[in-house]
Order: structure tokens, then C-alpha cells, then sequence
């Protein structure tokens, strides 16, 4: 494995109020990482940061050798990355059209947004709602859809911020088995936020546990629920407590 995505020394902050800093966070490739952590640890800042939706106050990010810049940032290099978010923001047209849009926009040729769009519609089960307008969806069928909408975009690294959290249930697992199979067969190196441990131990294969700002423990998704530090533990606990 080698590494795709690289912060360093980052803070950032918000009016004089560092609420995140990150010494070292090294992404790799074809990985799954969760990051985790209670309400307003800064998860959802911190995966702006690394999908380069925002800057960081100090401290560098880098792609694979590259160092980048969300204000100097090309293109092409916000199109190695993908970004499906807890609501899924689904644009007021067909399914198909929400799906073909970003293909759209990078001007493929019609047949080759035809054949990736289909592609991608029979991947999350969702050939059959093709003409369904968006707006008229269920929860888990939007959340497919916005799902595909990433993926046919063939991302180098996948951003996902709490797509499961709106789901009931078994909507949630049959999806996050289909997901699971998705990205590992495509190995798509992936950046997952969630709430939810169950999810994170499912889906994961490192993972960051943060609160207040700083990442309190890293490691192999299961080492870290089998043996938390003094900083996490409570909060594993927590959560081991609530399910078993
Ligand atoms: N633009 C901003 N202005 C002021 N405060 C901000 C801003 N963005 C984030 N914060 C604060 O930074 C902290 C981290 O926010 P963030 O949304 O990253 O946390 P989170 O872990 O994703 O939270 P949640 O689980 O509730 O979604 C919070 O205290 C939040 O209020």
C-alpha cells in the first residue's frame, strides 16, 4: 500500500478557536478509514479538509507526491475525489440525469456517459427508478442514488460524510453490505465519516477516533474497539454498552 492522501501539521481554526489540529494523518491507498468521535469533534471539518472543500489555517496536504491547495487547487485535481454527503441533494431531474450530471459536465462522449451511467444504476439496484424523478424517492433509494452519482465519477478517493444515517435499519445494512462489496472490488480508497460504531466496524479497516479536535487513538478498526486508550475508552465503552 502506498500513501494517497497526506496532512501535516494542520490546524485549523475558526475566530481564534482551534478546533482542529492534526499533527500527522497519512490515507492510504485502497484503504477504508472511519473517522468517529462524538458530536463537534470536528469530522465533518476534517473531511472538508481533506477533499479540499476548504483550507486548512496552517499545515499542508498532499496527494500522493503533490502538494495542494484548496484556494490554488486545479480541476483535475478536485476530480480525483467524489463527495456523498448525509443528505443526498439530489438535483430536481430524473435519476439517470442526477447520475449522468458530473459525466455531463466533463464532456464525455454520450455513448461512453450511456454505458457508465447504466453501469452504475445496475451496481446499486437501481436500474428500475432510471426515469423516476428524484424528488420522488424513498430515503434509501435517494441515498443510492447519491451513491452512484459518486461512484460513476470513478473517484480516487470517496468522501463519504453520514450517508447512513437517515436510513432505517435494514434499508441501512442491505446498503452498507452492497457498498462494502462496491468499494472493495473497485478499491476505492475511501474517507468514512460516521456516528455510528456498528457501521464503522463493518465498513472499516482503520479507524480515527477524534474528539475535541485531535485524533486520540489510529489503528486497525478492530484494535481499536478491542483495546481503546485512556483517551477513548470511555467513549468505546460507551458505544459497547449500547449494543451488547
Ligand atoms: N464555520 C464555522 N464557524 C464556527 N464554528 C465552526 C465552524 N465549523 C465548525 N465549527 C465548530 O467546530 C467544531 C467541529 O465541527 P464539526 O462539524 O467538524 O464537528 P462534527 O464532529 O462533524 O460534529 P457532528 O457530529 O455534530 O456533525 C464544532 O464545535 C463546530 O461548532
Amino acid at each position: 500500500m502506498s500513501t494517497l492522501l497526506k496532512l501535516e501539521n494542520m490546524t485549523y481554526a475558526v475566530q481564534d478557536r482551534t478546533i482542529l489540529r492534526v499533527p500527522s494523518l497519512s490515507i492510504e491507498e485502497g484503504e477504508i478509514i472511519g473517522i468517529m468521535g462524538p458530536n463537534g469533534a470536528g469530522k465533518s471539518t476534517l473531511l472538508k479538509l481533506l477533499s479540499l472543500l476548504d483550507s486548512p489555517s496552517e499545515g499542508t496536504l498532499f496527494f500522493k507526491e503533490t502538494k495542494l491547495s484548496a484556494h490554488k487547487v486545479t480541476i483535475e485535481m478536485k476530480r480525483k475525489f467524489a463527495i456523498a454527503l448525509q443528505q443526498s441533494l439530489l438535483l430536481n431531474t430524473s435519476v439517470y440525469q442526477n447520475v449522468a450530471l458530473g459525466l455531463k459536465i466533463r464532456k464525455l462522449p454520450k455513448q461512453e456517459i450511456n454505458a457508465k451511467v447504466e453501469y452504475w444504476l445496475d451496481k446499486f439496484n437501481i436500474s428500475h427508478l432510471a426515469k423516476k424523478h428524484a424528488y420522488h424517492l424513498s430515503g434509501g433509494e435517494a441515498q443510492r442514488v447519491n451513491l452512484a452519482r459518486a461512484m460513476v465519477l470513478e473517484p480516487e478517493v470517496l468522501f463519504l460524510d453520514e450517508p447512513f444515517s437517515a436510513l432505517d435499519f435494514p434499508t441501512k445494512v442491505q446498503l452498507l453490505k452492497e457498498l462494502k462489496e462496491i468499494l472493495k472490488t473497485t478499491e476505492t480508497t475511501t474517507v468514512f465519516v460516521s456516528h455510528d460504531l456498528l457501521e464503522i466496524k463493518y465498513l472499516t479497516d482503520r479507524l480515527a477516533l477524534l474528539m475535541n479536535g485531535e485524533i486520540k487513538q489510529l489503528g486497525n478498526t478492530l484494535d481499536v474497539i478491542e483495546q481503546p486508550n485512556e483517551s477513548t475508552a470511555p467513549f468505546i465503552q460507551e458505544w459497547k454498552e449500547f449494543i451488547l
